[in-house]
This record gives structure tokens, C-alpha cells and sequence, in this order.
């Protein structure tokens, strides 16, 4: 059997007999090297199921946060206008268990994304929930933060963008001097839902001549089809609404 084809439980287990198989084959034949040479084949398998099984045990635990903190959201009919059905992400900050799983959930899926060189330099966090949660992603990733904030609050030369979200218009501004061109940069939200808010601060991002790697967001509502409007990779640690039934 290959050894890729192990289950992860194995992994292990044939990590060590396959040191032993090494160490009892004979000096050299064509298809083995000498016992003292590493076989570049056995090691860089053996490295290629490490890492594998590290990424499975990553996948495992980001699937149990990811119910965890489904879990907690609440949600508010007709707010802040009749017919959205408003998704309450505020209980995950409360309680310090949920807000460390938010953050550990945040990290492994910008490691499942960006991993390597493709880790992002800046993380920009769009008013107001984003800022919840940017700030800390951003040291975890050893990131610098930039705010996008509405209109009128951003002080010095800023760029400005409009948009319309889920319910209603607004303007976006960041400070002209807050990204260098060329740096790699990663958009956070709690929400995406028509999507108008995070492509206005990708706009912003481009302005400025920053390098848009990617979107993150805590909650997609998919039926809005926002991630459309977006053109750069998109990641979220949940998606889709259904109506909770009252407790
Ligand atoms: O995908 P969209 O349709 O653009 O909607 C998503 C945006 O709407 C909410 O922000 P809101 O403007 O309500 O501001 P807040 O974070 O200040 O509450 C949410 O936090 C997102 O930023
Ligand atoms: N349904 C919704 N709930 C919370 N925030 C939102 N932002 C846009 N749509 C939203």
C-alpha cells in the first residue's frame, strides 16, 4: 500500500518501520541507496505524512471551533431595518473562550490560505466589527493593522470610496499613507453580505497600490452572492443563514 493512502491514525506507525527499512537494506542495490545514504524517496515522504497528518489535526480543530462559534451568534428580526435578519456576532467577544477560539479559528484558516511567502504584511479591518478582531489577527500574524473608516474620521490626505451594503449607502476612507505599493494585504470583516463594503475597501487597498491577496470573514451570507463583487480570493469561517428557533 502507499504510504499516502495510510490513514492518518497509522501515520506514525509506518513513520518508524519505515526508519527500520532503511537501516536493515543491504549496501546498495539499484532501486535502494547505501544503509548510511538517506533515501531522498523514504524521507520526503515520511516528511510529506507529517505534514499531511499536521494539516489534518488543523482541519479537525478548525471544524470544532467553527460549530463552537456558530453556536454563540444571536440573531434580531427586522434590524435595523424590517425584513434583514440581523446576525448578533457580539456574544463571541463576552466570553474569553470564545473569543480566544475566534482568533485561534482565524489563524489556521490564513494558514490553510497563506501560508509560507504568502503570509499578508498588512490586515486591514473595515469599521466597526472588523476592528473587534483585526487588531489581534494582526499581531498573531505578525501583520501591521490599518483601519478603513466611514467618512469624516480619519484625519491628514485620505482615499475615498462609496458603496451601498445590505441596508443602506456609505463612504469608506483609509489615510493615503497607511500601506506601502507592493505590500501584501489581507481584508477582515465579521460579515460579508452584499459584498459592497469589502469591494469598496479593496478599491482602496488598489489606490494605494497595495498587492490584495485575499478577503477574510467571520460570517457569509451566500444567498447575497457578495463574494461576486470581490476579485481576490475569499475565506470564511461560516456560511449561510438559517433562522435560529427562539430558545
Ligand atoms: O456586504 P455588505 O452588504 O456591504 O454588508 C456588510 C457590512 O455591513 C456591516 O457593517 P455596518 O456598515 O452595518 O457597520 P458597523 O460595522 O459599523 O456596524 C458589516 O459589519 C459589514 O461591514
Ligand atoms: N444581516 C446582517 N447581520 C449583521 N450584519 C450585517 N451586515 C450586513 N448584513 C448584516
Amino acid at each position: 500500500m502507499p504510504a499516502t493512502s495510510l490513514p492518518d491514525s497509522l501515520h506514525g506507525q509506518r513513520d518508524s518501520s519505515s526508519s527500520q527499512a532503511v537501516n536493515t537494506t543491504p549496501a546498495s542495490t539499484s532501486s535502494h541507496p547505501p544503509a548510511d545514504t538517506p533515501d531522498p524517496t523514504t524521507s520526503t515522504n515520511a516528511s510529506q505524512r507529517r505534514l499531511s497528518s499536521t494539516a489534518t489535526a488543523g482541519t479537525t480543530e478548525l471544524s470544532n471551533l467553527k460549530i463552537k462559534l456558530r453556536g454563540a451568534l444571536r440573531q434580531f428580526p427586522d434590524f435595523p431595518t424590517p425584513g434583514i435578519l440581523f446576525e448578533d456576532i457580539l456574544p463571541i467577544f463576552a466570553d474569553v473562550d470564545l473569543h480566544s477560539s475566534l482568533l485561534r479559528a482565524l489563524e489556521l484558516l490564513v494558514d490553510e490560505k497563506y501560508s509560507g511567502a504568502g503570509k499578508p504584511d498588512v490586515v486591514i479591518g473595515l469599521e466597526a466589527r472588523g476592528f473587534l478582531f483585526g487588531p489581534s489577527l494582526a499581531l498573531k500574524l505578525g501583520a501591521s493593522f490599518v483601519p478603513v473608516r466611514k467618512q469624516g474620521k480619519l484625519p491628514g490626505p485620505t482615499e475615498t470610496a462609496s458603496y451601498k451594503k445590505e441596508y443602506g449607502e456609505d463612504f469608506f476612507q483609509i489615510q493615503k499613507d497607511a500601506i506601502r505599493a507592493g505590500q501584501r494585504v489581507l481584508i477582515v470583516d465579521d460579515i460579508i453580505a452584499t459584498g459592497g463594503s469589502a469591494a469598496a475597501a479593496g478599491s482602496l487597498v488598489k489606490q494605494l497600490g497595495g498587492n490584495l491577496v485575499g478577503y477574510i470573514f467571520m460570517l457569509e451570507l451566500d444567498f447575497l452572492k457578495g463574494r461576486d463583487k470581490l476579485d481576490a480570493p475569499v475565506s470564511t469561517l461560516l456560511t449561510g443563514q438559517e433562522e435560529k428557533k427562539p430558545a
